[in-house]
């Protein structure tokens, strides 16, 4: 069920009218869902209830300390890339034993960090991190929790900047080394083997390259079982695509069997990196009209949002529905949605039918994942307000920045 519907012709986040929080707290202005996050983290988790599993939420997505919180009380697990995203993890709540890291450039104190606050896994990217986590491991008289992030070399058929599974893309191990590789690790003192991983990519909407992978990965698991390299976990990474325009991809139950099936009896341990599946449509991003303005025959609909605050359009020309806060009868006009960002790429939606006038309320649906992660000062403009509504109650989650933060620590010479 979707928790921003129209009642009458008003937007509601769960039992809260949009409207009615911009007027409270200004725009531009994100509002997630509680209710659609914990949706959405039990469709996945439900799915595979049949089989030893962990959702490892991807913090990437949305890190907000209030979604982190949310999902560590159902009692999600994290993937992190970054030692930033870890602390977050930690400042919300998390269970350092449920999170995996993942990245193809962890440093040498994102490594003790991780080790020092026991995480449960190191997805590791190439040869080079695994000497060096062994190494620190052992500075550290620890024995580190690794799987080896294997790039199986399949066609997502995703956008290109969001394709990770190709032999073309930095990300992960070549299968042709992974034998060696997994020898290598399994026989280093301060690492011990527990997983295969592997992330294909962002926004997929089909079955079959997920499951292209799987055969891969499965085929490697089996071979490394013949060499007594025992495999405990398969972590198959995120990636699993939402609705903006009409996609239809496969919902997490119809994901899960098929994985499932594809096990075929095999005792892995599953886990999954769901991002976007569980936030995007558990957010959307308010903005207000400033100005409307025609150039010929292209209507512009000038709004206080921009790239900086939700930077999809401009950077993949991805597509996110846009919608008033309040419906009107005016007559519509087809129009591009721009920001007042000095970029000719500073579009929300381009070819859009909407009556928007000055003063009136849009919203960009679809935006709770890599929405505000991706937000920057860009302009010198402070990030937006963060709500997080539950029922009728809407909590600010994260102040809108204050324009004195922007400069803070910066310096003037003597
Ligand atoms: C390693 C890894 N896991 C999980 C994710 C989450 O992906 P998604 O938001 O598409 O589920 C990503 C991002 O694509 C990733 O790089
Ligand atoms: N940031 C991207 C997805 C990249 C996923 C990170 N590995 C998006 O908005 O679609």
């Amino acid at each position: 069920m979707d928790h921003f519907l129209y009642r009458e012709e008003r937007l509601f986040a769960e039992e809260c009218d949009v409207a009615g929080l911009a007027a409270e707290h200004g725009t531009p202005l994100y509002v997630y869902s509680r209710a659609t996050l914990e949706r959405h983290w039990h469709a996945f988790d439900g799915a595979v209830a049949s089989h030893p599993h962990l959702i490892c939420y991807a913090v990437k997505a949305n890190s907000n300390l209030a979604v982190l919180n949310v999902l560590a009380r159902l009692g999600s697990g994290f993937d992190i890339v970054s030692g930033g995203e870890l602390s977050r993890v930690l400042e919300a709540g998390g269970d350092p034993a449920k999170v995996v890291f993942s990245g193809v450039g962890k440093t040498v104190a994102e490594m003790e960090l991780a080790l020092n606050t026991g995480i449960m896994c190191f997805n590791l990217e190439s040869g080079a991190e695994l000497e060096l986590l062994n190494e620190v491991a052992g500075r550290l008289g620890k024995v580190a929790p690794v799987s080896l992030r294997v790039n199986p070399d399949v066609d997502a058929g995703t956008h290109p900047y969001i394709s990770t599974g190709l032999k073309e893309n930095k990300f992960g191990i070549p299968m042709e080394e992974a034998e060696a590789l997994f020898a290598r690790a399994a026989a280093l003192p301060n690492l011990a083997v527990k997983g295969v991983d592997c992330h294909i990519g962002s926004q997929l909407t089909e079955l079959k390259p997920f499951l292209d992978a799987m055969d891969r990965m499965l085929a490697l698991i089996d071979r490394l079982a013949e060499q007594g390299i025992v495999i405990e976990h398969f972590d198959v990474g995120g990636g699993l695509g939402v609705t903006y325009n009409g996609e239809t991809p496969p919902h997490p139950d119809v994901y899960a069997a098929a994985i499932l099936e594809k096990l075929n009896g095999r005792p892995l341990k599953l886990i999954f990196e769901p991002g976007r599946a569980i936030a995007a449509n558990a957010g959307i991003f308010v903005t207000q009209v400033l100005y409307t303005k025609d150039n010929g025959d292209k209507r512009f609909v000038i709004v206080d949002g921009a790239m900086n605050d939700l930077i999809r359009p401009s950077l993949y020309g991805a597509w996110q529905n846009i919608i008033p806060a309040v419906k009107t009868n005016e007559p519509t006009t087809r129009c591009d949605v721009v920001g007042p960002v000095c970029e000719t790429g500073d579009f929300l939606g381009k070819d859009r039918e909407l009556a928007a006038g000055s003063g009136d309320l849009l919203v960009v649906r679809s935006a709770g994942a890599y929405g505000f992660t991706m937000a920057s000062n860009y302009n010198t403009r402070p990030r937006a307000a963060e709500l997080m509504v539950d029922g009728d109650k809407a909590y600010v989650v994260r102040e809108r920045e204050k324009l004195s933060q922007l400069w803070q620590g910066e310096q003037l010479l003597p």
